[in-house]
């Protein structure tokens, strides 16, 4: 049969990973990473000077023991790296995997006939027709038709849901199946250019960009080991002063012990992870900067309609103002949503055919469409007649325009109606109100709860529609949002946006419409509705598989661990390599300043072994915190001082205290062994 759901397989293989962590020894690959560059040159060093010492019949065991553990530290690095990438790999590759083997009917420019291609030849802007039963070969926008999709391929979510051309619910993901009807699907992008090849391209090493504050943090890393460095290379005279001699070995040994290798080599992991815990909540992430961003969040901006609400706005009843007979309403609202094709347009007409009128457009009718700035839609007839329906405060400006009287009445009309939360569209002739249409919406479940999780978390909700302010302020209760602006235009919404950014907050803005595209690219996280329109879609940086605003909760999450994952790795790492210091440098010099002998607590047993011990627990304690930096911190919200102060405590001490017991562990085991 043509498309059925292929079978899935996730796995993790060794094989590879192994693989991967010796491939990334390569320049190129080290250079990516100062601090691993200079472990990887001490490698190099050591081996260099083991094999002169061998030729020159001096012993060369330490050098050759150096040289092994500072090539595990590397590989342990690369290793973590490999590891959170095949993750995310084995996910993404699984879906793709699915796409390359879907068919696709492609339609032809002159739009009548049909040829079967394979999916992967499809382009952008390319047409194909999907049949109910049949897997939607590649992402893309309905142009024609509407269909029940089951999007389980892609979210898991079994339910069915409703998309149909030209509405804010068009947009379609391959190898989601169509249940009902035959659609026209446009395709929206070209081979090897979806959103999950984008986000398989990320999270692959060569491709993957630093954001900004990974930089900082390299840059931070990179002068940590300068100065280390400067430390490492004073010792020698200071050494020769005392009449220590530590070979060269040794103090390439200690200087990796000193430089901060621990987060050097897991901070690329923890920032996969971030990724790849967005993807799992079924959130793709176009940038590793859009998920670090969630977690500042300060503000939240959303749209109402099919955001907050489900959106499947329907006219459920007419209302006339005094002196209207039921007739002339209806079959005006039917006359300006005739060419109407937005999902309130088919409902009105579908209501009044369903209560009788059947009055048909004359010919030479013009046809207002509906606009996100006008809010209004309706015709003008050849005899002259104007008819307009749209939101409250259009309407009264179109009426008093005509000069003609917006009747207080209409008010009254559009409260019954506004206060629960439905939305109320004015119908008028020219001068003359004649009533309103009601249009029902629905909020979806569990958003209340959502956002006041989000307060908790600090983060303020706003809810931005172009509805009037008493449906707004109906939904706003209802939604449990902390503050709402209604009868707002798509400029207003970028406004907003600016202002909030103007005052130092960093805004999160949701939305699914084409309307929403200019905020959704200003904002500092735009979180697009997969369900929405191809352009929110582009302006956004992370895209809802679910198109679920609640979603924001998790992505602030994901992103908070990832900040609180990096700097608890941090303040553990320097921690640890202060604490290093100290363990090892009484064992180094005790031999030749006795007086050294009241700081050697650790009570070592030889310069040698305390050096080996210190540079193995250097490089285990890489993969030992490769599941913390994959799982993360869990995130609890609390304030930041709070969240500070208990970080430091335990990462701080925690990184502070563990060297001494753990090399001198090691080092035991050393004295039995050796
Ligand atoms: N087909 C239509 N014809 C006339 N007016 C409409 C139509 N659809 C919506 N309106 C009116 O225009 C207003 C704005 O609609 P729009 O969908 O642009 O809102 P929005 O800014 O996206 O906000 P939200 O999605 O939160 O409602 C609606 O609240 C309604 O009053
Ligand atoms: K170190
Ligand atoms: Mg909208």
């Amino acid at each position: 049969m043509f498309n059925q759901t292929p079978k899935m397989t996730d796995s993790l293989e060794v094989g590879s990973i192994v693989r991967q962590s010796f491939k990334r020894l390569s320049p190129q690959s080290l250079a990516r990473n100062p601090v691993m560059m200079v472990v990887g040159t001490g490698t190099l060093v050591t081996a260099l000077l083991g094999i002169t010492h061998l030729t020159q019949g001096e012993p060369a065991a330490l050098d050759f023991a150096i040289c092994a553990i500072l090539l595990f530290t590397v590989l342990f690095a690369n290793g973590a790296e490999s590891v959170a990438e095949a993750r995310g790999k084995a996910q993404a590759g699984a879906l793709r995997a699915t796409r390359e083997s879907l068919k696709a009917r492609k339609i032809d420019i002159d739009g009548d006939r049909v040829r079967e291609v394979p999916a992967t030849t499809l382009r952008k802007g390319d047409r194909v027709l999907v049949k109910p039963n049949e897997l939607i070969p590649a992402d893309g926008e309905i142009v024609n038709g509407a269909a029940t999709i089951n999007e389980s391929a892609v979210t898991g979510e079994s339910a069915p849901v409703l998309r149909e051309a030209g509405t804010d619910n068009s947009g379609v993901s391959a190898g989601t199946k169509v249940l009902s009807d035959d659609i026209v699907v446009e395709v929206t992008a070209d081979p090897g250019n979806s959103l999950l090849d984008r986000m398989i391209a990320l999270v692959e090493g060569a491709k993957r960009q630093k954001t900004p504050s990974e930089l900082a943090l390299s840059v931070l890393l990179a002068a940590m080991t300068l100065i280390f460095l400067i430390v490492v290379v004073t010792l020698v005279p200071f050494a020769g002063f005392v009449g220590a001699d530590p070979s060269f070995s040794v103090l390439v040994a200690l200087l990796v012990c000193l430089i901060p290798t621990t987060i050097g080599g897991l901070l690329p992991a923890i920032g996969i992870a971030g990724m790849d815990r967005a993807m799992r909540a079924n959130v793709i992430a176009k940038s590793g900067k859009a998920v670090e961003v969630a977690g500042s969040i300060d503000t939240l901006l959303l749209d109402k309609t099919g955001t907050i609400t489900l959106g499947d706005r329907k006219a459920i009843a007419f209302e006339t103002v005094q002196g209207v007979a039921a007739g002339t309403l209806r079959d005006a609202a039917l006359l300006t949503s005739l060419a109407d094709p937005t999902p309130e347009g088919k409902s009105v007409v579908a209501l009044a055919r369903n209560q009788g009128s059947d009055v048909e457009a004359s010919e030479g009718t013009d046809f207002i469409e509906f606009s996100a700035s006008t809010r209004m839609s309706g015709i003008d007839m050849p005899d002259g007649r104007v008819l307009r329906k749209g939101a409250t405060d259009a309407i009264r400006k179109f009426v008093t325009e005509n000069g003609g009287h917006y009747p207080d009445e209409t008010d009254r009309l559009v409260e019954r109606v506004a206060k629960n939360g439905a939305t109320p569209l004015v119908v008028a002739e020219a001068d003359r109100v004649l009533g309103i249409i009601a249009l029902s919406d629905v909020i979806k479940t569990g958003i209340k709860e959502r956002f006041a999780k989000l307060r908790e978390m600090g983060v303020k909700t706003v809810m931005i529609t172009g509805d009037n302010p008493l449906t707004a302020a109906a939904i706003a209760a209802e939604a449990g949002v902390d503050d709402f602006v209604a009868e707002a235009t798509p400029e207003q919404k970028l406004d907003i946006i600016r202002k909030e950014q103007a005052e130092g907050r960093m805004v999160a803005m949701m939305g699914d419409g084409t309307n929403d595209a200019p905020a959704l690219a200003q904002a500092d996280l735009g979180l697009a509705m997969n369900s929405g329109t191809q352009a929110a879609r582009e302006a956004g940086n992370m895209v809802d598989l679910d198109s679920d605003p609640g979603k924001l909760l998790e992505v602030v999450e994901i992103g908070k661990q990832l900040l609180i994952t990096r700097g608890s790795l941090t303040t553990f790492s320097l921690a640890n390599d202060v604490a290093k210091y100290f363990a090892i440098l009484p064992a180094l010099f005790l031999s030749s300043l006795p007086a050294l002998g009241v700081l050697n607590i650790l009570n070592l047993s030889n310069p040698m072994n305390a050096v080996l011990a210190a540079t193995i627990f250097n490089a285990l304690i890489i993969p030992a915190l490769i599941p913390f930096a994959l799982k993360g911190v869990r995130y609890t919200p609390a304030s930041a001082t709070q969240l500070l102060r208990r970080n430091l405590l335990i990462f701080g001490l925690g990184g502070l205290l563990l060297p001494f017991p753990a090399i001198k562990a090691l080092d035991l085991m050393l004295t039995v062994a050796l």
